[in-house]
C-alpha cells in the first residue's frame, strides 16, 4: 500500500537519510550526506546544483541502480533495500523507465527496435513489441523516422526515441540524468517540454538533472543539492 499525504498525492518514492560514500583506496567521498525526499506520482522534478554536488549520486540511486551506503528507499510504499537482486531487476524494469545524457541508443537498431528493446527484455513477444513501440514513437512524434537508425537522426530526435524507449514500459517514473547536455538551447527546451507533455497526458512521474536555470521554468518542483545535501525544495505550481 503506498502512503498518501493527501488526496491525490500519492508517495511514489520515498528516500528516508540516504547517504552514499565511494571508497577510493585511503579516500572516503561523501557523496549524498543525508537526503530525505518524497516524490509524490505525477511530479516533474527537476534536481540542479554545482558539479559534483551528488546529483547523479542521487539519480542512481533513485531510479534503483545502485544502493545508500544507508538510508532507506521505498517504491510505492516498498521497501527495495529488501529485495532479492532479481526482485529488484524485475521492479526496475517495470516501475522505472531511464533518459542519459547520451541517449545510448544502439546504433545498429532501427528507431523502432531501440525503443522495442525494454519490452523484449520483459519477454513481450515481438508483434505486440512492434506495435507498442510504434504507439510510443508516435506519442514523441517520430512515427515517420521509426526505420531510421540513431546516426540518421539529430541529436534532438535521438533524445525523443530514447524518451519513447523510456516510456515504452508504462514506467512509474522516468529517471533521466542530464537529458539535455547534449543539445543546443532550442533542443533543450523542445525535449523537456515534451517530456512535461507527457507527463501531463500520461501522468509519468519525471525527475531530471540539469545545469541549464532556464529550464527549471518548466518545471513543478525544484530540487537544489549542494555538497550532497539538499539544500532547498521549491515547489513552483
Ligand atoms: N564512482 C565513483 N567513485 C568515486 N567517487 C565518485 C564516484 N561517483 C561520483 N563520485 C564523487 O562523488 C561526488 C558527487 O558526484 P556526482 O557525479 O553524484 O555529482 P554531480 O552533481 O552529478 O556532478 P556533475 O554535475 O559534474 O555530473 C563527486 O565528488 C564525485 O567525484
Amino acid at each position: 500500500m503506498a502512503v498518501t499525504r493527501a488526496a491525490g498525492e500519492e508517495v511514489l518514492l520515498s528516500l528516508s537519510d540516504i547517504r552514499r560514500d565511494y571508497v577510493l583506496g585511503q579516500a572516503r567521498v561523501e557523496a549524498l550526506r543525508g537526503v530525505s525526499l518524497r516524490i509524490h506520482r505525477g511530479e516533474f522534478v527537476a534536481v540542479w546544483g554545482p558539479s559534483g554536488s551528488g546529483k547523479s549520486s542521487l539519480m542512481n540511486i533513485l531510479g534503483l541502480v545502485d544502493a545508500p551506503t544507508s538510508g532507506e528507499v521505498s517504491l510505492e510504499g516498498v521497501p527495495v533495500g529488501k529485495l532479492s537482486d532479481n526482485a529488484l531487476s524485475d521492479l526496475r524494469s517495470r516501475k522505472v523507465g531511464f533518459v542519459f545524457q547520451s541517449f545510448n541508443l544502439v546504433p545498429v537498431l532501427s528507431a523502432l527496435e531501440n525503443v522495442m528493446v525494454p519490452l523484449q527484455i520483459q519477454g513481450v513477444g515481438a508483434s505486440e513489441a512492434r506495435a507498442r513501440a510504434s504507439q510510443a514513437l508516435q506519442e514523441v512524434g517520430l512515427e515517420n523516422q521509426s526505420s531510421a537508425r540513431p546516426d540518421k537522426m539529430s541529436g534532438g530526435q535521438r533524445q525523443r526515441v530514447a524518451i519513447a524507449r523510456a516510456l515504452v514500459t508504462a514506467p512509474s517514473i522516468v529517471v533521466a540524468d542530464e537529458p539535455t547536455a547534449n543539445l543546443d538551447t532550442e533542443n533543450s527546451y523542445r525535449v523537456v517540454e515534451l517530456m512535461r507533455e507527457l507527463n501531463r497526458s500520461k501522468r509519468v512521474t519525471f525527475i531530471f538533472t540539469t545545469h541549464d536555470p532556464r529550464l527549471l521554468d518548466l518545471v513543478d518542483r525544484k530540487l537544489l543539492l549542494k555538497d550532497g545535501l539538499l539544500q532547498t525544495d521549491e515547489t513552483v505550481r
